[in-house]
């Protein structure tokens, strides 16, 4: 079994990043990245804490909104504005997700989408299915993407199922899985489908992104198949300092012997998203500076 360590493809992507910035600061266009936070959710912190973070580790300008829940979708969509027309900024996110009373669609469809790093615009959505390479594809589906290469795992004419048909991740996966570059055969699943763990088994590759805790186990997946866990949920554990510890969507212990290469939770395909979503950032900065 290969135990994907998405950690440590995630730095990988984040040196050759840091190289192609510097020379890049050297031209005089440096990506700058603004990222909105609204509300007091504690782990959206902790991960809007990340991407700035990352930003400043690999010489990028941020820009960093905390607002208060009470936040109404007017106010959020006129700092929008302002950052659409900001020309030190080259990718807007809104941390999802946001407050009940936030349509998020309308929020998304605020940004101007040559500056929308997390792909979820429509007119990005479409570039995706249209496999137009300039659009902007989800930072977490194109980390997985990148993890099956890095780990050499051939998708060509694979049958992929995804469990979970979500904006962010499920939808995408599966587009990106269909692209005539990966040409795998897919199957979206979810909660309604019929005898889900029957049709799991049938995957050479299963993608995992169900928002519910371990619940993936042995009886799921095929010997042999590749399982890539895109779950981070948090499950109450007293005996961690924190009070609480992460898993994924897939019972490691059970799945892991039957695989043949399976990522963990953390440090598989968490520290991709923010890796991808740098390189998204440069990639915008790269286009809009050509424009
Ligand atoms: N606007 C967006 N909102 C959200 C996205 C997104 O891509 N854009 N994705 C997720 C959250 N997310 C990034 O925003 C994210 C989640 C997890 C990780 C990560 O590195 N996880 C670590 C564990 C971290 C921990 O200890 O809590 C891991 O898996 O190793 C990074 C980014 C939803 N919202």
């Amino acid at each position: 079994m290969q135990r994907i360590e998405g950690k440590t493809v995630a730095e990988a992507v984040l040196a050759t990043l840091k190289q192609e910035i510097a020379a890049m600061g050297a031209q005089g266009c440096t990506p700058g990245l603004a990222v909105v936070l609204v509300g007091e959710d504690p782990a959206s912190q902790v991960y809007v804490g990340s991407k700035v973070k990352a930003c400043a580790e690999l010489g990028m300008y941020s820009q960093k909104w905390a607002m208060p829940a009470e936040t109404t979708q007017e106010e959020l969509i006129d700092l929008i504005k302002q950052l659409n027309a900001d020309d030190r900024i080259h990718g807007i996110l809104v941390q999802s997700p946001p407050p009940a009373h936030i349509d998020e669609e309308a929020v998304v469809r605020a940004i101007d989408p040559r500056k929308d790093v997390d792909g979820f615009h429509p007119e990005n959505v479409a570039k995706l299915v249209l496999e137009d390479e300039t659009g902007f594809v989800p930072c977490t589906p194109l980390g997985c993407m990148e993890l099956l290469k890095a780990a050499g795992i051939c998708t060509q004419g694979a049958h992929a199922v995804v469990i979970g048909r979500s904006m962010i991740v499920g939808k995408p996966m599966a587009n990106l899985l269909l692209s005539r570059k990966a040409n795998a055969t897919v199957t979206i699943a979810h909660s309604r489908t019929k005898d889900l763990p029957a049709v799991c088994r049938t995957a050479d590759i299963l993608i995992a992104a169900v928002g519910r805790p371990e619940m993936v186990t042995a009886d799921y997946v095929k010997e042999g198949a590749v399982v890539i866990d895109v779950g981070i949920n948090r499950i109450e554990d007293p005996t961690r300092p924190r009070g609480y510890r992460i898993v994924g969507d897939v019972d490691f212990e059970s799945v892991a012997p039957k695989c043949k290469a399976i990522t963990p939770v953390p440090g598989g395909v968490g520290p991709m998203t923010i890796a991808m979503l740098m390189s998204n950032t440069v990639k915008a900065c790269k286009q809009l500076a050509a424009q």
